[in-house]
């Protein structure tokens, strides 16, 4: 699936926008089916904005963002389901786990809300490499939030999708962790022949990206 974004302007970044150079905000780009696209920006510049209107979680932006040429505005709550369900699918920065059920429900939670993938021993295995087996019975609310983030990684794996979108996904785990986490997902997106688009505030060596974009 190609993403294309066509001049994106987020509205409350407007008057920030005209100051400064960017790779993103105000251009045409094409993101061709299968890249990993790194996009490093400093705090406060719009990653979590961008990863927002991409998942179309919000509508303040001019221009258009079109995925295989649909445009993402035009899509009915319907389409948007299928998206969510098939083709994107998302870690995001505040992770949006549901703190009163488990780390295990979590991830069968959406599991059995898309077409399922993979049968639910996956989870323990995807745990297992993570290190995360023996909090999978505890609420989300009692995990660490490194625990929380290898969980809501494993829960956005563990769906189809043609692009995973990630927003700043490792902030809170050490590089050990880090590099289980990059090469499992590494491996799951080249299993689908998908691409993602990971946001960060720094550079780094977690993948071969094919594109270093500053926001
Ligand atoms: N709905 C909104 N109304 C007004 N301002 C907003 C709105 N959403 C975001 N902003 C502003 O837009 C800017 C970008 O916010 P965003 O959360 O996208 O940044 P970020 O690059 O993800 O930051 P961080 O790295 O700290 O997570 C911030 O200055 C924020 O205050």
């Amino acid at each position: 699936m190609q993403l294309q974004l066509q001049n994106i302007v987020p509205t409350p970044l407007k008057d920030k926008l005209l100051q400064r150079h960017s790779d993103v905000w105000n251009k045409q780009l094409q993101l061709n089916n299968a890249e990993y696209i790194k996009i490093k920006a400093p705090s406060g510049t719009g990653k979590t904005t961008l990863v927002h209107i991409l998942y179309k979680l919000r509508k303040d932006y001019d221009g258009n963002v079109l995925l295989d040429d649909k445009n993402l505005a035009t899509l009915n709550a319907d389409e948007l389901a299928l998206l969510r369900q098939q083709n994107i699918s998302i870690i995001f920065q505040d992770l949006r786990l549901f703190p009163n059920l488990t780390a295990r429900e979590n991830i069968e939670l959406n599991r059995v809300l898309q077409q399922p993938l993979y049968e639910s021993n996956m989870t323990d295995e995807m745990a297992a490499l993570l290190g995360i087996m023996h909090i999978l019975h505890q609420k989300a609310s009692m995990c660490s939030y490194g625990e929380q983030q290898r969980v809501a990684i494993i829960r956005a794996l563990m769906q189809p999708f043609k692009w995973l979108i990630m927003d700043e996904p490792f902030s809170h785990l050490d590089k050990h962790n880090i590099n289980k986490a990059s090469a499992l997902i590494d491996a799951e997106c080249k299993k689908r022949n998908a691409g993602f688009l990971l946001t960060d505030l720094e550079d780094d060596e977690h993948f071969n990206y094919t594109r270093l974009l500053n926001l």
